[in-house]
């Protein structure tokens, strides 16, 4: 599942942020210049206490005096206001800029990605990737960045100053420092490791919960809530766990900086305390130094923190450039043909089908022609009637064997030109939590009611949904009302009639009806049907009696095909299951 995010390194993915830095390179600008002034407004307070607390020595200091002193400390720090302002909206707002940005090129190619991908990906993963991954890159990118510029101009802007008191001083002071960075380092490689394992549970954690919600019912029948629980309860503890692996190394990291920073403070109280009594630095000299080494603490403190916010980052970052780099194995070709005009003919010829990593093809030199009007496909089942349909609809690649449409090899076509001449309704219906309207309108969400009544009369749904409370505009799905299998069927039909396309593919579309009903649906879809091609799979052979021709398919190859009469003399098969059905009913 999280294969493809190790398998660079990390620092690779900081190619994905180099155009989006171009683009607001104005922007960055701004933001860390106001950040430079806030910072340099900053260090110089401890200058002006310095002059205030020296001049407390000298004679002839008034109240008055003080009080400038005292002004001018305030005055920079409103100054400091203004421009902190800025900067939070402009280099904060970056990051969310650049959220926002990532966020729309992850649904671009998720929704660009074809069957292929969703073998190897879950939902949880790609639930992950938008929520806690964006996140961490958000803060990175944000706070992380800021952070990070904040912490280098002022220990800069610190250092200097400290020097400018005096040198050998500063040198005491800073001498811990290494220490920490060293410590900074071991410590977050650790971190990245153990960083990585959170997000993995975290992925699996939401596809659990994901998988579980959305079958609950199914769950609750086999009465497997407690089973369902345990799972959860052991996924949940392992998460536990790893998050305080992850806190464990962090809960190192920042004691250990605080220790450094007053180890610092400590050899400073030693060695700046003689200097002052030695008279070498003054008494401000000495306040202010101390006032510096508090503006130090933040910045080395940062240095750790900023280390783990970036680690965080460049994993997350490193996994949404996996998503970002997946591409459908299904692609257009270089220099494609103009798409077919109807009416539109399709064949196969000697299409040999397996699905992506498994070597066992499931389709056979399949050979066959669908001539305009209604073609049955029937066979046992797992023979490959469904995966014909997911072929023909141009769901997956076609690499040993041809599929022409009006003659022309579809590799040699557009994806989406192929695509738009078919409208297929497949084995389980979808519908979202919407309207009926809505439903049926997917789409053409232009289409008027009256079409759209329409084809709910030529799909026999029309008159139930007018008894419906709402009629068109009952809300169905997780809010509204829960649907008949049959009804849902027939709304998926609706909706692919709407769409008013050359062909037609029913893959055991009204399964969930009586053979009566399907029977004269399809018998009412006739007049739909002229001069359209339409290919119609049904476990009932009987509902396939009425059909142009029928073709049966067996162990993914074309056994044999014929009209109804003439598979009831010759086919043993379809006789046998035919006479099985219709004696049965
Ligand atoms: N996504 C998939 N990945 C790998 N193998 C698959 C996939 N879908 C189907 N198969 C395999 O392909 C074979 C044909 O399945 P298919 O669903 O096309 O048969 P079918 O005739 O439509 O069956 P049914 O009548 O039960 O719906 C089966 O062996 C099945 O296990």
């Amino acid at each position: 599942m999280i294969a493809s995010s190790t398998s660079h390194a990390p620092r690779s993915a900081l190619r994905l942020l180099k155009p989006f830095l171009r683009d607001h390179a104005l922007r960055l600008a701004a933001g860390f210049a106001a950040l430079l002034i806030v910072d340099l407004l900053q260090v110089w307070i401890p200058r002006v206490i310095k002059h205030a607390v020296d001049a407390l020595g000298r004679p002839g200091m008034t109240q008055g005096g003080l009080f400038l002193y005292g002004a001018l400390i305030v005055g920079l720090a409103l100054v400091i206001a203004v421009f902190r302002y800025l900067w939070r909206v402009l280099l904060l707002g970056f990051s969310r800029v650049l959220e926002r940005d990532l966020r729309e090129r992850m649904v671009e190619r998720i929704l660009s990605l074809d069957r292929t991908v969703f073998f190897r990906r879950t939902t949880g993963d790609f639930m992950a990737l938008s929520g806690n991954d964006l996140a961490s890159v958000q803060l990175a990118a944000g706070m992380g960045l800021v952070a990070f510029a904040d912490a280098v101009i002022m220990s800069a802007a610190a250092l200097g100053f400290m020097a400018y008191i005096h040198p050998t001083l500063t040198a005491v002071a800073v001498a811990p420092m290494p220490l920490l960075a060293l410590a900074t380092r071991f410590l977050s490689a650790r971190l990245h490791k153990r960083f990585l394992r959170v997000q993995e549970l975290f992925s699996q954690l939401t596809e659990l919960a994901r998988s579980t919600f959305s079958s609950i019912r199914l769950y609750k029948a086999y009465t497997q809530e407690e089973a369902q629980c345990r799972r959860f309860d052991a996924l949940g503890r392992s998460y536990i766990r790893n998050n305080l692996r992850v806190a464990l190394v962090q809960g190192t990291l920042f004691p250990f900086a605080g220790l450094t920073a007053n180890t610092s403070l400590l050899l400073v109280l030693l060695f700046g305390g003689r200097l002052t009594l030695q008279g070498i630095i003054t008494t401000g000299d000495f306040v202010a130094f101390i006032a510096y080494l508090h503006l130090l603490t933040w910045p080395m403190m940062a240095f750790g923190w900023v280390a783990n916010l970036f680690q965080r980052g460049l994993t997350s970052l490193d996994r949404i450039e996996g998503l970002l780099e997946e591409r459908p194995a299904l692609r257009d070709p270089a220099r494609p043909l103009p798409p077919p005009r109807p009416p539109v003919t399709i064949e196969l010829r000697g299409l040999t089908f397996a699905y992506p990593g498994r070597p066992e093809p499931v389709l056979h030199r399949v050979r066959l022609a669908f001539p305009a009007g209604v073609t049955g496909l029937a066979g046992p089942t797992g023979s490959g009637k469904s995966t014909l349909c997911q072929v023909l609809a141009r769901l997956y690649p076609i690499e040993d064997g041809a599929y022409l449409v009006n003659g022309t090899d579809v590799n040699l076509l557009k994806v989406a030109d192929v695509r738009r001449l078919i409208a297929y309704v497949p084995q389980d219906g979808t519908l979202f939590s919407d309207t009926i309207a809505a439903n049926i309108a997917l789409g053409r969400p232009d289409a008027s009611r009256e079409e759209i009544e329409q084809v709910a009369r030529a799909a026999a749904i029309h008159e139930e949904i007018l008894a419906m409370e709402h009629g068109y505009d009952t809300r169905i799905g997780e809010r509204g009302v829960r649907l008949s299998g049959g009804q849902r069927q027939r709304i998926a039909l609706a909706r692919a009639l709407l769409l008013d396309r050359p062909i037609l593919l029913i893959d055991d579309g009204l399964s969930a009806v009586d053979l009566e009903t399907e029977r004269a649906i399809l018998r009412s879809l006739t007049p739909y049907l002229e001069k359209r091609t339409c290919l119609i799979v049904s476990h009932r052979v009987a509902a396939l009696a009425d059909c142009d021709r029928i073709v049966v398919l067996d162990r993914g190859a074309v056994a044999d095909q014929g009209r109804h009469e003439e598979l009831m003399e010759r086919n043993l098969f379809y006789r046998t299951i035919y006479l099985h059905q219709t004696l049965r009913h």
